[in-house]
């Protein structure tokens, strides 16, 4: 890793930075309480303006910007008047209820000035534990995408409890950036970036400017939350860029309040630590697929279908398909076979074993008549395809 004061020839980190942040198209933002809500103190009109104004310009650039944002809690004490964080689980998720409307308002009212559209997704981690809702949740946000629309989203705080939350939402951003195969996690908190100690602690602390995602010396170096209203310090942000590694995406953790830091890294200025992944997008997402759980069935395709999948990389369209076994749901990983029965690929499952059944060889506008809706065109998209071999 690179640090002010050394770097460590030990680690080749292959590539560049600044092409690494230039070329990012879909990028995942999180800030976190303590910058939202100004250290508690309610809600930072000017920094969500600013970061407002700047997840504009990138969306207006081509690029595709995701906002994971903390500050409910926070935002719903101070509107309820509470000085110190209550114990209780049921309090903090009334205080998240309450501190979401003034959130999400104050993200619409500024994205709205700069002619951008914005979304609220509340999400749970049953809903990306979930196969059939991980897809729909994914399928939103890469709509809302399509569409410009900037997503805002958040932990759905009114439906867990300890056992079942992300907790903090780092975890979350990480998620996200798997969820929708992002190439870039951006983690606004307090400090410059990452330490080699937490610098509120340790005034000596080195800058970490560069460093592998995932690189296990950097969990000794994380410690806990240092404000009164963040929750999970730098460990949590260190865990969430190797898990956002894991599908490839890289993470950079900057200061919130640095001037045009979105812009900045984009253009590709070395702001703040960046934590490399070293495993490219394609093969990650390879290697997510070939962890999945069993095949739960298979579909057996016709020569055309065949040859659009294996040589033309194209998505699998219902009129492709022959026939169906098994029993699954939408969601599940299924096998590709063409009719000699070899497996030509695996992916996830637009449409039940029912309703795959029923769209055998029919084109897609006859889906929504056959099944009175259409999920999407392709039984299997091309996203969530891997090819066998
Ligand atoms: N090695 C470190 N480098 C930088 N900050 C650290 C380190 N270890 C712990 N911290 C603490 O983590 C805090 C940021 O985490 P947190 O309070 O949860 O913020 P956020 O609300 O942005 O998620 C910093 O203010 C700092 O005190
Ligand atoms: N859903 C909670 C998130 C809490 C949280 O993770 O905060 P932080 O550690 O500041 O990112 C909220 O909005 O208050």
């Amino acid at each position: 890793m690179s640090t002010d004061s050394q770097a460590d020839a030990g680690v080749s980190l292959s590539v560049d930075p600044s092409e690494l942040l230039r070329a990012a198209r879909r990028i995942v933002v999180k800030v976190g309480s303590s910058l939202v809500t100004n250290e508690g103190r309610g809600l930072d009109e000017a920094a969500i303006e600013q970061w407002s104004a700047q997840l504009a310009t990138l969306v207006k650039s081509g690029r595709e910007l995701i906002m994971v944002s903390s500050g409910a809690i926070a935002e719903g004490m101070k509107r309820l008047g509470w000085k110190t964080r209550p114990k209780m689980i049921n309090e903090l998720q009334a205080a998240a209820a309450v501190g979401q409307m003034g959130l999400v308002q104050m993200y619409e009212t500024k994205l709205r000035e700069q002619e951008v559209g914005s979304a609220q997704v509340l999400l749970t981690h049953a809903d990306l534990a979930d196969r059939e809702r991980y897809l729909n949740a994914r399928s939103t946000l890469l709509t809302l995408l399509e569409h410009g629309v900037v997503p805002v989203i958040n932990e759905n705080d009114t439906v867990v409890n300890d056992e079942i939350k992300f907790g903090d939402n780092d975890t979350l951003g990480a998620l996200v950036a798997n969820l929708v195969d992002a190439d870039l996690l951006v983690i606004l908190t307090d400090q410059k970036g990452l330490y080699s100690a937490d610098p509120r602690k340790n005034p000596n602390a080195e800058f970490i400017h560069v460093a592998r995602a995932g690189d296990p010396r950097l969990e000794d170096m994380a410690g806990g939350a240092g404000s009164r209203v963040g929750t999970g310090g730098m460990i949590t942000k260190i865990l969430a860029a190797k898990r956002a590694a894991g599908s490839g995406a890289s993470t950079v953790i900057a200061w919130g309040r640095e001037p045009d830091a979105l812009l900045r890294l984009s253009s590709g200025e070395p702001i703040g630590t960046l934590l490399i992944a070293q495993t490219p997008k394609q093969q990650a997402r390879k290697q997510w697929m070939a962890d999945q759980l069993q095949l739960r069935g298979h579909v057996t395709v016709d020569e055309g279908a065949a040859d659009k999948i294996v040589a033309e990389g194209k998505s699998l369209l219902p009129i492709g398909m022959v026939a169906v076994s098994g029993e699954f749901s939408r969601g599940d990983v299924i096998a590709i076979r063409n009719a000699q029965g070899q497996e030509l690929a695996r992916g996830l499952a637009n449409y039940s074993a029912g309703e795959a059944r029923l769209l055998c060889r029919k084109s897609t506008n006859a889906v929504e008549g056959l099944l009175g809706y259409a999920a999407e065109p392709e039984m299997i998209h091309r996203d969530n395809l891997v090819l066998r071999g």
